[in-house]
């Protein structure tokens, strides 16, 4: 009997359904892995933003974990909104122990400007969850946050990188989808380069764009893709969701994770 590889994400729900936790079973099924949840955080959101934040206790966190850990496994984990300090120093604890890739997308704030996470907790994600990452995946605005460079062109993305890695992940994934022309993010470890470059779609419909990426990463690297060849696939992926992004309520709407079934 075929067994799907397993994929954990460790995020906030967005109850729109178009980021956060449901983004990422979405973007899990679509790619062929077994998606499972660890819930930080709940919000009331929609395409207007979010309207609500409530945490969950660091007690519930390490539970769900160590639910889907001791007996389903994970072939790869990803993280996403993690909100406070606490929830991203109890994370950071629990992905010591895993083997598996992670994908740490340090989610900072929405679409909209809302907070996802809390500005004293900018100091535990450089020093204790970065460190844990195979695969760091900041936009401009977080590395901004997070190491104080400025990317205002394709050329400041090097040194992103560069300020990222010291923080410890294996790779740094930069997104330039928040500049202009085409859409391009930068992959490095410090050695190798990769620049992906898709056309960038003028479509206003790019909530969850952020975490459909971090989750397609994690699961073509759960199929046992190298960290290029899963990032390369995932940005396809979210280059095809991102021109079939739809209209939701009366703001921003999702993505489409299911483009490839229409
Ligand atoms: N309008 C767009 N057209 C095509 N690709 C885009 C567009 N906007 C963002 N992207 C891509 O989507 C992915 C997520 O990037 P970004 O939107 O910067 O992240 P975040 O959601 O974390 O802010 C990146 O691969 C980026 O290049
Ligand atoms: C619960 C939750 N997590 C993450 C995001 C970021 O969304 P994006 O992927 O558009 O940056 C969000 N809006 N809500």
């Amino acid at each position: 009997m075929y067994t799907p590889p397993r994929v954990l994400t460790v995020a906030g729900s967005d109850s729109g359904g178009g980021a956060g936790i449901q983004a990422d079973l979405k973007t899990m099924l679509a790619l062929g892995t077994h998606g499972m949840s660890v819930l930080t955080a709940v919000t009331a959101q929609n395409s207007l933003g979010v309207q609500g934040a409530w945490d969950l206790p660091a007690e519930a966190v390490r539970a769900q974990f160590r639910s889907v850990v001791d007996d389903i496994g994970v072939q790869a984990v990803k993280t996403g909104m993690l909100s406070s300090p606490e929830l991203v120093e109890t994370v950071a604890a629990l992905l010591a122990e895993v083997t598996a890739p992670v994908v740490v997308d340090p989610v900072g704030v929405s679409k909209h400007g809302d907070a996802l996470l809390a500005a004293t907790a900018l100091d535990v994600v450089r020093t204790k969850l970065l460190p844990t990452a195979t695969v760091a995946t900041p936009n401009l605005d977080e590395v901004a946050q997070l190491t104080g460079v400025q990317v205002h062109e394709e050329a400041d993305m090097r040194r992103a990188a560069a300020a990222v890695l010291e923080f410890g992940p294996r790779w740094a994934l930069i997104k330039g989808g928040h500049l202009s022309g085409d859409a391009v993010d930068l992959l490095t470890d410090g050695e190798q380069e990769h620049w992906l470059r898709a056309p960038r779609h003028d479509n206003r419909h790019t909530h969850g764009t952020g975490c459909t990426l971090a989750s397609a990463i994690a699961a073509r690297l759960a199929h046992g893709d190298t960290v290029p060849e899963a990032v390369a696939a995932a940005k396809e992926y979210v280059t095809g969701a991102i021109e079939a992004g739809f209209r939701l309520g009366e703001g921003i709407g999702p993505v489409d994770h299911g483009w490839r079934l229409r």
